[in-house]
């Protein structure tokens, strides 16, 4: 079965002793593997749909033939071995088989006519397995040839029955085979019919096999041509090659069945179809008893019935097998539709994948579509965007290139009067030159005149003889000081207060120190600078104004017990020093750097008005220097020691710059603000500044310090003190603008008088706030009169009480005092 599809065979069986088999095998062998599996299921059921047709159709004939048959099938491998394996397990006594293949009889008739012995492999195999009990009768072409006798003992010789069928009809049914029985089967007859009833022949063309149907109850008597002809068509379907089984007629060339009366056969001839065996025979029963032509004429009556039964249900076969070409047709249709439904199906599939995929393609294709829609878009908006970008540009060019006309005529205009100026400038300068000239040769003049009668109102020299008059020869009673240049007399020269420094006897900077002081003060005059009023060349003596009230130093160390300075004056101070050291720093055509800076150096009048001087070891500032914010050193010096005011970074470098005096400067602020020694004052107001503590570092001896401008002085001297010149405020813009301010808001006055000048003002022009000679003068609640600026600033400061009288003020209304003012401004026009 693996290998082949195997072909269906029949039995026809009769039970009870005597028994009827139908074997038929159909087609041919095909391999399994050249078929589907669904090809090998459809041929098995077509196969076994004709089979149970065709044994049907046996049935009915055997039916109508008053033979009572049952119906049973084997498939197995092997033809033979299923009927020996259906002998064996019916118990099958009586068993008609085919010989030898009609082909091979048929080539084989002129030397078989007498064969006797089966020629096909499945007879032999048949006659020799199969029990012994099984009586089977041999037979070719519708001739009994051999018989193999089984328990009944019956061993028959049997001579060709009947002869040769007719040519096949033009409807391509062949001729069919009539039995006939020889006179010797004739005589023989009565045995046989009692073993050997009647048979049909079955033929199968593609097996070969022959197989005799008996009756179990005979058929004696029964008219013979009932045939039963069963067609094979060869199809071709799904690469198997079969035929189809047709009903068509009684006899057919191949493939038809012959079902006969074996011993009691006619001899008459039917539907066209003739054998001279069959004459042979008729003249065989020539021969015969009366009594025997008369049961001959019964049978023949009875065969007559017999094929009009037969013939009947021949046409029922023929509709029905007509049915079965029409199902087979509309099966092949319906297969053949079912294919090309299948295939349709599988195109419409594919056809379906290839629009799903084109409508995906599509859909991509639009995507991209609209991408490109997109940028095309943007593109274009950029390119709109350029365009107007370019006409924009093109009439910024044209602007450009007009105004570049423009300019290029402005230029050739301006260069004409370039050359104009330069001709101008040529002849400017040949009259500058001439001009120089004059001028130095009237300064030189000027100079000579001036050496004659300036220089001794301004400077004078005096004698040694002189000084000595003056300080009662040195007399050390008059001794108000001692420096580093020498010792400091006071003395009476001239009939004026002097104070005559009168160097140490073996001092190597005597002589320079001494020309510096004269180079610079003789040339400088400053309100808040030291006079110089004359020098004794002779002994390197030094004679400058008298100032009563001593150092910075010696008042901040109330020294001789005179009283501690006041707040309001020490910011009075500061705003004095800051003043003359810009005055110095910015002098023409050379900046000044004092350079030894020390609340020592500071003098104070008699009005508390500081004098500066000690001017020792100043430097002058470079031109550039001036105008570069002084941070560029002026001039390298050697320090003679450190000392807690000078610069550090000038005590690093050796290079005097005037930020070392705002260093100084700090230092003596920050004295100012605590009455302390400058050794280690930076670190103790860095420190209460950083703990919070400032005002418990404050001096208590200069008054109630109001605390603010005293903390914002407080980081003002801090900031002068930075270890990094560069980081040091600016006197006139930072410095110097704070100290004004608060010196106004604490009642001081920027506008100030020399102290002579003071001293021969009436008093009723001097404010009582700032001391100094009134400007405007106005009247405030208190009824006293103040300079507009100094109560202004009283008042803004939060006093509500009178400067004069402390007692509170009414209103805070001040009303000019113009009677007052009037007569100031005469007193100052007075020569
Ligand atoms: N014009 C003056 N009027 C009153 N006292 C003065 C005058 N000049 C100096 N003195 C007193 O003399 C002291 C020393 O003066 P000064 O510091 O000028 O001397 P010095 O020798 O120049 O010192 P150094 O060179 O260290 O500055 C001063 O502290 C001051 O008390």
């Amino acid at each position: 079965m693996n290998t082949t599809i195997e072909r269906p065979f029949m039995q026809l069986q009769s039970v009870r002793g005597g028994l009827v088999c139908l074997k038929f095998a159909v087609g041919t062998k095909c391999p399994v593997t050249q078929m589907e599996e669904q090809q090998v299921k459809a041929y098995r059921e077509i196969e076994r749909e004709n089979m149970n047709k065709l044994l049907l159709e046996y049935s009915m004939i055997c039916e109508q033939a008053g033979v009572r048959a049952h119906i049973l099938h084997i498939e197995m491998e092997c033809i033979e071995e299923g009927i020996v394996e259906l002998i064996s397990q019916h118990g099958i006594k009586k068993l008609v088989m085919g010989a030898a293949a009609d082909k091979q009889y048929s080539k084989l008739v002129s030397y078989y006519q007498n064969m006797m012995e089966p020629k096909s492999k499945k007879a032999i195999y048949v006659r020799s397995q199969a029990l012994m009990s099984c009586h089977i009768w041999f037979i070719c072409r519708g001739n009994l040839i051999h018989i193999r006798e089984g328990r009944l003992g019956v061993s028959v010789e049997v001579a060709s029955l009947i002869g040769r069928a007719s040519p096949s009809t033009e409807n391509g049914k062949s001729g069919f085979w009539r039995s006939r029985s020889t006179t010797k089967l004739q005589n023989d007859q009565q045995n046989l019919s009692t073993s050997v009833p009647d048979f049909h022949r079955v033929r199968s063309d593609a097996g070969g096999m022959k197989v005799f149907a008996l009756s179990p109850n005979g058929l004696r008597g029964v008219t013979p041509h009932c045939t039963l002809n069963i067609e094979r068509s060869v199809d071709r379907w799904g690469g198997f090659s079969w035929r189809s089984p047709s009903l068509n007629s009684p006899f057919s060339s191949s493939g038809d069945m012959v079902f006969s009366s074996a011993l009691t056969a006619t001899p008459r001839k039917e539907d066209g179809l003739e054998s001279h065996a069959i004459h042979h025979s008729q003249d065989d029963y020539r021969h015969t008893s009366p009594s025997s032509i008369l049961e001959g004429h019964m049978k023949d009556e009875l065969c007559d019935q017999l094929e009009q039964a037969m013939a009947a249900a021949e046409n029922s076969r023929q509709e029905a097998f007509d049915e079965s070409v029409r199902r087979r047709k509309a099966e092949k249709d319906a297969i053949d539709a079912f294919r090309r439904a299948k295939t349709s199906e599988r195109v419409y599939t594919e056809e379906l994948r290839q629009r799903k995929e084109t409508e995906e393609a599509l859909l991509r294709g639009r995507e991209d579509l609209e991408k490109l829609k997109q940028q095309v878009d943007v593109v274009l908006d950029e390119l709109r965007i350029s365009m107007e970008q370019r006409s924009s540009l093109k009439t910024q060019i044209a602007n450009s290139e007009k105004m570049v006309q423009e300019l290029e005529h402005k230029m050739f205009s301006a260069v004409e009067l370039l050359q104009k100026y330069k001709k101008q400038r040529d002849e400017l300068h040949a009259e500058r030159d001439k001009a120089l000239k004059v001028a130095e040769e009237l300064r030189k003049n000027q100079g000579e005149a001036a050496s004659n009668t300036i220089a001794p109102q301004l400077f004078s020299d005096f004698s040694l003889a002189e000084i000595e008059g003056a300080t009662r020869n040195f007399d050390n009673s008059l001794k108000i000081g001692e420096g580093g240049y020498g010792s400091i007399y006071k003395g009476l020269l001239r009939h004026t207060e002097v104070a005559i420094k009168m160097p140490h006897p073996n001092s190597l900077q005597g002589p320079s120190e001494f020309q510096k002081e004269v180079n610079i003060l003789s040339n400088l005059r400053h309100p808040n600078l030291v006079t110089l009023i004359g020098a004794c060349p002779e002994a390197w003596i030094l004679v400058y104004e008298y100032l009563p009230n001593g150092s910075l130093e010696d008042r901040l160390s109330c020294r001789d017990n005179t009283p501690p300075l006041s707040w309001q004056t020490r910011i009075k101070m500061a705003t004095e020093l800051c003043s003359v050291l810009l005055y110095l720093h910015y002098c023409s055509p050379r900046g000044i750097v004092h350079g030894n800076l020390k609340p020592a150096n500071i003098l104070l009048d008699s009005n508390h008005v500081c004098k500066l001087s000690g001017f020792g070891v100043y430097c002058f500032i470079s031109q550039d220097e001036s105008s570069s914010n002084n941070t560029i050193p002026c001039c390298r010096t050697d320090p003679m020691g450190a000392s807690a005011y000078m610069d550090p970074e000038f005590l690093a470098t050796g290079e005097l710059t005037a930020k070392s005096d705002v260093y100084s400067f700090g230092i003596i602020l920050l004295q100012l603000l605590t009455g302390r020694t400058a050794l280690g004052l930076l670190k103790e107001v860095q420190s209460a500044l950083d703990k919070g503590s400032l005002k418990n570092l404050l001096d208590p001896t200069a008054g109630d310090w109001p605390f603010v401008q005293a903390q914002q002085l407080t980081h003002l001297a801090m900031r002068c003190c930075d270890k990094n010149c560069k980081g040091r405020p600016d006197l006139a813009s930072d410095v110097l603008r704070m100290l004004e301010r608060m010196r106004i808001s604490c009642g001081g006055s920027s506008f100030r008088l020399r102290s002579e000048e003071h001293c021969q003002t009436p008093p009723y022009f001097v404010c009582p706030i700032f001391q100094e000679v009134m400007q405007d003068p106005h009247v405030a609640a208190d009824g006293f009169t103040y300079e507009l600026e100094a109560v202004r600033g009283w008042i803004d400061s939060g006093h509500d009480t009178s400067p004069m009288t402390n007692l509170s003020l009414s209103h805070c209304n001040l009303v000019p005092n113009h009677a007052l003012r009037s007569a100031i401004q005469e007193w100052l026009q007075q020569p």
